[in-house]
C-alpha cells in the first residue's frame, strides 16, 4: 500500500495536503486543474520533493526521508530522458546497471525487455534514428529492467498522436498487470485516464484528494473538475 499521512507538501507559496491510500496492484490516474499540483503530488512520492508535514509510507516502509533512488519507485518522464548518444541497447542497460559491461544476465535481461516492448531487432539504434513512439517504448523498456514496484507517469506520451499513444498506454496497462506493478499516471486526458485506470485521484484547491472509481469521477464530476473538463 501507498500511503499518505497528513502530508503538506509546500512549493514555494504553493501547498498541497494528501491523506490517503493507494492499494497494491491498483492502476491510478491523477486528474484535476492545470497547476493544481498534480506533478507535485508524484514528485513528492519520487522523492524530489520534501514534505512540510506528515510521512509517505510504501510497502510498509517509511520512505518520508528516503533518497529518491532508494525508494523502489521508477519514474517515466514526458520526453522519455533517453541519452543521445547511446543505443537504445545501452539506454536500457542504464536501468540495470552503470558499468559499461554487462553480465550475461544483465544481457540477457535488456534483451527480454526491449524484445518485450517490440524493440528485438532495433537495440543498435540512438534515439535518433528511432520514431518518438519507439523512443517511448526504449523508455518503458528502461524501466521494465528496474523491476519496481510502483510507476510513476507524467503525462509520458502527450507527444505522441492520439492512435500511439493508445497503443502506449495499452502496453503500459499490459505491463502493470504482468508484473503487479502500482501504477500512477497524470493525465489532461480524461480518456487516458478511463482507458487504463480503475481508480483516480482529484488533485484540485490544495487538496490531493482519497482514490474514487476513475468512470464514477468522471461521470459526476465535481465541480473543481467540471470546470476543467469543460
Ligand atoms: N518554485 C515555485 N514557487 C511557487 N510556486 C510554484 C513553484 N513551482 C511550481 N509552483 C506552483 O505549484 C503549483 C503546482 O504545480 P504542478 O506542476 O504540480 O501542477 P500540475 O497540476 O501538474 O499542472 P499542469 O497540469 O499544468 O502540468 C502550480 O500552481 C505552480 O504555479
Amino acid at each position: 500500500m501507498l500511503k499518505f499521512e497528513n502530508c503538506l507538501i509546500q512549493n514555494g507559496g504553493f501547498t498541497l495536503s494528501a491523506d490517503l491510500s493507494i492499494e497494491f496492484s491498483q492502476s491510478v490516474a491523477v486528474i484535476g486543474p492545470s497547476g493544481a499540483g498534480k506533478s507535485t503530488l508524484i514528485e513528492t512520492i519520487a522523492g524530489f520533493r520534501d514534505l512540510a508535514q506528515g510521512r509517505i509510507n510504501w510497502a510498509g516502509q517509511d520512505i518520508t526521508h528516503s533518497a529518491p533512488a532508494q525508494r523502489s519507485i521508477a519514474m517515466l518522464f514526458q520526453d522519455g530522458n533517453l541519452f543521445p548518444h547511446l543505443t537504445a541497447t545501452q539506454n536500457v542497460s542504464l536501468g540495470l546497471t552503470h558499468s559499461k559491461r554487462l553480465t550475461t544476465d544483465q544481457t540477457q535481461t535488456v534483451e527480454a525487455a526491449l524484445a518485450r516492448v517490440g524493440l528485438s531487432q532495433l537495440g543498435a539504434r540512438k534515439p535518433a534514428e528511432l520514431s518518438g513512439g519507439q523512443q517511448s517504448r526504449v523508455a518503458l523498456a528502461r524501466v521494465l529492467v528496474q523491476r519496481r514496484d510502483l510507476l510513476l507517469l507524467d503525462e509520458p506520451f502527450a507527444a505522441l498522436g492520439p492512435a500511439l499513444k493508445a497503443e502506449m498506454l495499452d502496453l503500459v496497462a499490459e505491463l502493470v498487470v504482468e508484473t503487479g506493478t502500482t501504477l500512477m499516471m497524470v493525465s489532461h486526458d480524461p480518456e487516458d485516464a478511463r482507458r487504463i485506470t480503475g481508480q483516480a485521484i482529484l488533485v484540485a484547491d490544495g487538496v490531493a484528494h482519497a482514490p474514487a472509481p476513475t468512470n464514477v469521477l468522471l461521470d459526476n464530476p465535481p465541480e473543481a473538475l467540471r470546470a476543467y473538463l469543460g
